[in-house]
């Protein structure tokens, strides 16, 4: 499904791309955030995919509101994943963001009878960049890995690694 309220992966790619010759010029921060529905399947089992379709779009919402800075970014990764991209923004920073996104998702309090509190809940993988020899990649990779590690560890939380 095509979201109207938010970019694809694509521009992400290229908005991404851009901003991390930026950083490496500049030796500035750059973060990375990969937020996923929490038990999203069984969402759609038990609400339908039209249901299911609404909640995306409320997620993406949620999420989108909990930037502050012009420069942030969030997109759809696929499926029920988004990635934020935070630009001059240190490991810090991208962990507040992650507290605010997770709360806002909770305090939602969206109907979820299978979810984590029986609500609608999000894990997170935070990553930043580590030096000047890392490449763009390896930044997703580990966000995505710690994105693993938190549903791993029970889901509706992050992780930074
Ligand atoms: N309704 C709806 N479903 C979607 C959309 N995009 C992805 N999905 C569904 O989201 C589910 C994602 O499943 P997974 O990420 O594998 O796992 P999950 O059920 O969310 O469980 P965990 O991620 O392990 O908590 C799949 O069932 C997809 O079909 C969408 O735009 N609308």
């Amino acid at each position: 499904m095509n979201n109207p309220v938010i970019p694809n992966r694509h521009a992400f790619d290229e908005l991404f791309a851009r901003e991390w010759a930026i950083s490496q010029r500049e030796e500035h921060d750059i973060s990375v955030l990969m937020v996923d529905i929490d038990r999203f399947s069984q969402y759609n089992d038990v609400y339908g995919h039209a249901t299911g379709d609404l909640c995306v779009g409320t997620v993406a919402r949620l999420l989108a509101g909990s930037l502050r800075q012009p420069s942030d970014f969030i997109g759809r990764y696929d499926g029920a994943t988004f990635v934020v991209l935070l630009p001059a923004t240190p490991i810090e920073g991208a962990e507040r963001v992650a507290i605010r996104m997770s709360r806002a998702i909770y305090d939602a309090d969206l109907l979820h009878i299978q979810g984590i509190g029986g609500r609608v809940t999000v894990s997170i993988g935070v990553a930043s960049k580590r030096g000047d020899d890392e490449v763009a990649k390896t930044l997703l990779d580990r966000a995505d890995a710690n994105l693993h590690y938190a549903k791993s560890q029970g889901r509706n939380q992050y992780w930074m690694g």
